[in-house]
């Protein structure tokens, strides 16, 4: 790279639109969408659709819900011209949506486009030339006065040809080829004579390129503002644009051009088109649709149409495209899976939406909360405990949390890898001893005494390593009677500090989960877990599960007394 990058590249100069009003508009309606998936889309594709993906990209286009599709070029090749004879002919194009055709402002190429059409009920013939100063003097090498004869003759010959075909309602769009480069009044006057070789008081949309994006959106705006003022009046007028994304901002250049008073929006899905693509039109709408605003085209199954259009491309979306990617709704860092967390356990059905990191709810385009999570080293206690609790069920006390993302965290730095939620179920399974301790045969009997010291007495048969052992306690619940019969029976002091359950599950599948911490010997302060259908068992299990990690943890700490003496 150029250390002096000014001596090759030239700054965009600002048109300085001084009493511009678009920054303080605000977007309150979608705009009308035209779909060029099927022109600038394809013709930037490595391999062009054929006739199959052409009508798969048409058919799904139209279960969107968009009213006008460009459908192609069809004096580029004999595809393209099949393809739109087979959507006239079959009558594959519903009423209310109108195909759009592209032709240059070249006699023999406007003439087949025209002819192309024949028998369509409603089209719209798209004429382009391009206007900037570059074009003109290296592409074309004409004056300005002979770019605006071109276009005078190219649209006079499009009325003429489409005058003598009236069972067609026709529209004309003419796009000044890479507007955002030309002089202001060079593409005003390519609009005004475009205007008048088609008819004043016609139906016309001005289409309005960034066809290679040159500046910041802002610039952009400034232009749409100024040419928009000079067609406030005239309502048989559409201002139409067409970004592209050369500098990352299609989609900004598109809301900004909105506001400056655009009308209509050109784009294609995903944005796929020439270079780095047309615009976005997926990300324009659904910025809208998190705004409260109906955009008029559907993706409530984002999956499905991301599936489509990749087949039809050929080539994949990324996973971190906005709305569609397979990421987008996945947060692996621990912070955000905390604060996602936090809102899912408060939110109602029907409260607006407010989920930290998540704009928009997933479930909206059809994509479900399992991938919303996802456990790695970077992530925090929020994040495994939100996965446990989706997948099964369980509640895990804060504490409880904090202590088990020390075990999860060793496992994760030793595989380096994303744990899944059942890779976490089964390493909660491990560490909590949740199939290894066995059910306590047990009996708990209440005694009466004088109303305020009411005890229970508990007998059970204790798995002790090979042994049963009989044990009997008493205690004010079967807890306490448990504690009191694991302290005679196998000489360990154990306290509770806080105890925690619920259900898990309904009916007759029903299983109640016990989280106790506890302290034991005085020496350990640790959790147990216990999982039962009856809950005192579950209870008694979670004492035997803190239990057994405490001594556990002393057999290993007496096993490096060992190695280190
Ligand atoms: C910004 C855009 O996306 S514009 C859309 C561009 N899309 C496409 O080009 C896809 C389909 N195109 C094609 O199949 C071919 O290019 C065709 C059939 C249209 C034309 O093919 P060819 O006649 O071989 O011409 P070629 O492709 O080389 O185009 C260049 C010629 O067209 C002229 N031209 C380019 N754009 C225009 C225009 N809008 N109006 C009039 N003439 C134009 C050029 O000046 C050049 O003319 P020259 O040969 O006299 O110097
Ligand atoms: C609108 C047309 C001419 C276009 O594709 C472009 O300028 O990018």
């Amino acid at each position: 790279m150029l250390k002096q990058p000014q001596a090759k590249y030239r700054a965009f100069a600002p048109i300085g639109l001084k009493d511009r009003t678009w920054p303080d508009a605000v977007l309150t309606k979608a705009p009308i969408w035209l779909s060029t998936d099927l022109r600038d889309g394809n013709q930037a594709l490595i391999e062009p659709m054929d006739l199959d993906r052409k009508l798969r990209m048409f058919d799904l286009l139209v279960r969107i819900g968009f009213k006008e599709i460009e459908v192609g070029f069809p004096a580029a090749s004999q595809v393209e011209f099949d393809f739109l004879r087979k959507l006239i002919d079959e009558e594959r194009i519903p009423d209310d949506v109108t195909i759009q055709v592209m032709t240059p402002a070249r006699e023999e190429l406007i003439e087949r486009t025209i002819e192309s059409l024949r028998g369509a009920r409603k089209a719209i013939v798209h004429v382009y030339n391009a206007v900037a100063p570059v074009w003109r003097e290296v592409v074309f090498g004409m004056t300005v006065p002979e770019v605006m004869a071109l276009i005078d003759r190219s649209v006079g010959q499009v009325k003429r040809l489409t005058d003598a075909q009236p069972q067609t309602e026709w529209v004309l769009q003419y796009s000044p080829e890479v507007f955002c480069m030309a002089e202001l009044e060079v593409s005003l006057q390519a609009c005004e004579t475009a205007i008048m070789a088609w008819g004043a008081g016609r139906p016309i949309i001005l289409n309005l390129p960034t066809t290679v994006e040159v500046s910041t959106p802002n610039g952009f705006a400034d232009q749409i503002e100024w040419m928009c003022r000079r067609f406030a009046d005239r309502p048989h007028v559409v201002v139409s644009v067409h970004p592209h994304n050369d500098r990352g901002t299609g989609t900004a250049s598109a809301e900004f051009a909105l506001m400056a008073g655009a009308h209509r929006v050109e784009g294609c899905l995903f944005g796929n088109g020439e270079r780095t693509g047309n615009l976005d039109i997926v990300n324009v709408a659904l910025n809208l649709y998190v705004q409260g605003i109906t955009p008029n085209l559907d993706f409530s199954d984002i999956d499905a149409i991301r599936a489509e259009v990749e087949h039809c491309n050929q080539l994949p979306v990324h996973p971190r495209h906005p709305y569609a990617g397979d990421l987008v709704y996945t947060s692996f860092s621990g912070s955000h899976q905390d604060a996602i967390k936090k809102a899912f356990a408060i939110r109602k059905e029907g409260d607006v939406w407010a989920i930290p990191y998540l704009p928009i709810d997933p479930k909206d385009l059809g994509r479900s909360y399992e991938a919303v999570i996802r456990v790695n080293s970077q992530s925090g206690k929020g994040g495994m405990a939100y996965l446990l609790e989706s997948e099964y069920g369980i509640e895990m006390p804060r504490r409880l949390q904090i202590e088990f993302m020390q075990t999860v965290q060793r496992v994760m730095d030793v595989a380096g890898k994303e744990l899944s939620a059942a890779d976490l179920y089964a390493l909660f399974e491990r560490e909590y001893g949740l199939k290894t301790v066995q059910t306590l045969q047990h009996r708990v009997i209440e005694e009466q005494g004088d109303g305020a010291s009411a005890s229970v007495v508990l007998r059970g048969d204790l798995p002790w390593g090979d042994e049963i052992r009989r044990v009997e306690g008493r205690g004010n619940g079967p807890i306490d009677a448990f504690i009191q019969a694991l302290a005679e029976s196998t000489g360990h002091a154990i306290r509770v500090i806080d105890y925690h359950q619920h259900a898990i599950g309904a009916g007759a599948d029903a299983q109640a989960v016990a989280y106790l911490e506890m302290r034991v010997d005085d020496r350990h302060t640790l959790f147990g877990v216990g999982i039962d259908p009856n809950i005192v068992s579950a209870s008694l299990k979670a004492i035997v599960s803190g239990l057994a990690r405490a001594r556990a943890r002393n057999a290993s700490s007496a096993q490096s007394d060992t190695v280190a003496a």
